[in-house]
């Protein structure tokens, strides 16, 4: 790929393993989620999940998604337990969606497609940094919630409310004091299973835990979705949307269920 990948024909995911050749590699993700295939493990235990709104710093649009910014030089904003072993820090999260309500998530389940999936991106403590950590078969935990249309979502709203301030690509501002537990579902039941980043480069180190339980957004929600740009000012405006990769092949990986 000549130029910087995208989700556009030229560049988009078909695309990405000529610049990023991992993207054919044995845990890529995102997957299909098929629930029969998977398997209950009663040793995996509650996912713990506690975030410090005072770590909250700031909301960037990079050109292919939005993505919260936190803190994350100290232990105030973590998850623990769930799959994972020791203490892992929220670094961001972000959003992926469609062009329309009736796909945008990354991770499927049984084919079925959200219009939209947030990403809450920890990294290992066991290393230095989230960029040594992304590196590492365990470096990562992404918990991954589905969005599904219904009532409006108050706490979602938030962040849509600063979308006139990053509506084009490099665009940033203030965001403080926003908790991102109010956008976790009330039961937090999750599969589990190896995986990759879902962006270039594509890196294979990713614990995935993906919330059974989806949260709602109003159609007029994803609409402001939309809104956003994948150019930067002075450019060409394309909206932001379908910037989601499709399910990658198993590969012989197994999911496993943190419900019955
Ligand atoms: N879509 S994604 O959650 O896999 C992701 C994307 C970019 C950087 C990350 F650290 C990351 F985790
Ligand atoms: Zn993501």
């Amino acid at each position: 790929m000549s130029h910087a990948w995208g989700y556009a024909a030229d560049n988009g995911p078909d695309k990405w393993a000529d610049s990023f050749p991992v993207a054919n590699g044995a845990r890529q993700s995102p997957i299909d989620i098929i629930p029969g295939a998977s398997s209950y493990d009663a040793g995996l235990k509650p996912l713990q999940l506690k975030y410090d709104p005072s770590n909250c710093l700031e909301i960037l649009n990079n050109g292919h998604s939005f993505q919260v910014t936190f803190a994350d030089d100290t232990d105030s904003s973590t998850l623990k337990e769930g799959p994972i072993s020791g203490i892992y820090r929220l670094k961001q999260f972000h959003f992926h969606w469609g062009a329309s309500d009736d796909k945008g998530s990354e991770h499927t389940v049984a084919g079925t497609k959200y219009p939209a999936e947030l990403h809450l991106v920890h990294w290992n403590t066991k290393y230095p940094s989230f960029g040594e950590a992304a590196s590492k078969p365990d470096g990562l935990a992404v918990v991954g919630v589905f969005l599904k249309i219904g009532g409006a979502n108050a706490s979602l709203q938030k962040v849509l409310d600063t979308f006139s301030d990053i509506k084009a690509k490099g665009k940033q501002t203030t965001f403080a004091g926003f908790d991102p537990s109010t956008l976790l579902p009330g039961c937090l039941d999750y599969w589990t299973y190896d995986g990759s980043l879902t962006t270039p480069p594509l890196l294979e180190s990713v614990t995935w835990i993906v919330c059974k339980e989806s949260i709602s957004v109003s159609a007029e929600q994803m609409a402001k979705f939309r809104s956003l740009l994948f150019s930067a000012e002075g450019e060409k405006e394309c909206c932001m949307m379908d910037n989601y990769r499709p399910p990658q092949p198993l590969k012989g990986r197994s999911v496993r269920a943190s419900f019955k």
